[in-house]
């Protein structure tokens, strides 16, 4: 078989409020928030995650809130060090998280579209080339592509960043619930990118509450329990595994295998075909080659997870 593209082992961070956790760049241009651990004490909110994904494989990531699903993106996307463990990236990575907070609030939106572009390692003719596309995608009608981004409502920001992450031609796409944000328009559009994402062989770890859209996408799913993968298996077996958790949590009896209720934003695309057979009509294809040069292997601060540097 051939190699992961994203590789964990016994993958683990900790927040620690008496010890200042260095950020990355990327952390800091995201504008991370150091949480609630700086209230006092200390913590892992992931440890001991170890799951390798597959070229073409799109997979859902689940949980409650606060186990660690989105840190865990952040851990793969480089945004945050382990402290143990270790995780190896192989292929560039569009990192579809936090889309409003990596802009500069000073900047207009073209002078964001070059920043935060060519941060992703876009080139200056290919953000030329693209520009129009990306302002019609994020809809910046009436002159606010030249405002300073401190305008943009929450809304407008999101569109520009999905709009110029969805340019990337990275083999490896990290999506922290963005498509539970934005009118009905615009997620279509968010929908209609990402399904001709995957079509062209890329790899997607999703993470979402939503399960029409986790459904819709994945094939397989990750239940992260306490910080560590409870469950990984089919998307379904996985949704059913949470679903009963809670309910027993909440000391009901356990539906017979029927999704929970969305609420009406949460829903998947209405009439848009589900991608579940993915990660097969994928295999085959050479997208997670594009860029053989991007290999990233970054291990905990203990040396650890078994592997080599
Ligand atoms: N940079 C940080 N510094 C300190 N604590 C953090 C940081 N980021 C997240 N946390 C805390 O770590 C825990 C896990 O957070 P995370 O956002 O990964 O959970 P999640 O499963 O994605 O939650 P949700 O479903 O609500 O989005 C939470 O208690 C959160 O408050």
């Amino acid at each position: 078989m051939a190699e992961p593209v994203i590789e964990a082992e016994g993958l683990g961070i900790r927040f620690s409020a008496h010890r200042k956790r260095r950020r990355s760049l990327r952390e800091v241009l995201l504008g991370a928030r150091r949480g609630p651990a700086a209230a006092g004490g200390s913590f892992w909110p992931v440890r001991g995650a170890s799951f390798s994904v597959h070229r073409g494989e799109c997979v859902g990531i689940v949980g409650k809130n606060g186990t660690g699903k989105s840190t865990l993106l952040k851990m793969i996307a480089g945004v945050l060090i382990p402290d143990e463990g270790r995780v190896e990236v192989r292929g560039r990575v569009a990192p579809l998280l936090e889309l409003r907070a990596g802009f500069n609030g000073q900047l207009t939106g073209r002078e964001n579209i070059r920043l935060v572009g060519s941060l992703h390692g876009m080139s200056q003719e290919a953000l030329d080339e693209r520009f129009d596309e990306i302002v019609d995608f994020a809809d910046l009608r009436g002159g606010y592509i030249d405002m300073p981004v401190r305008h943009y409502s929450s809304g407008m920001k999101v569109r520009l960043g999905f709009a110029l992450v969805a340019q990337l031609e990275h083999p490896i796409m990290l999506v922290d619930e963005v498509l539970a944000v934005g009118d009905q328009e615009f997620r279509q559009k968010c929908y209609a990118a990402i399904e001709r994402m995957l079509a062209d062989g890329r790899t997607m770890v999703l993470v979402s509450h939503s399960d029409a859209d986790l459904r819709h996408f994945c094939g397989r799913g990750l239940y992260l329990k306490d910080g560590a993968v409870a469950l990984d298996s089919g998307i379904d077996t996985v949704l059913d595994a949470y679903q009963q958790d809670l309910t027993a949590e909440e000391g009901g009896p356990a539906p017979s295998g029927e999704a929970r209720e969305e609420p009406a934003g949460e829903r998947a695309a209405p009439g848009a075909p589900s991608r579940r057979g993915g990660a097969e009509a994928a295999a085959g294809t050479d997208a997670g080659r594009k860029d053989p040069g991007a290999r990233r292997r970054i291990r905990g601060r203990d040396g650890g997870g078994g592997g080599a540097a």
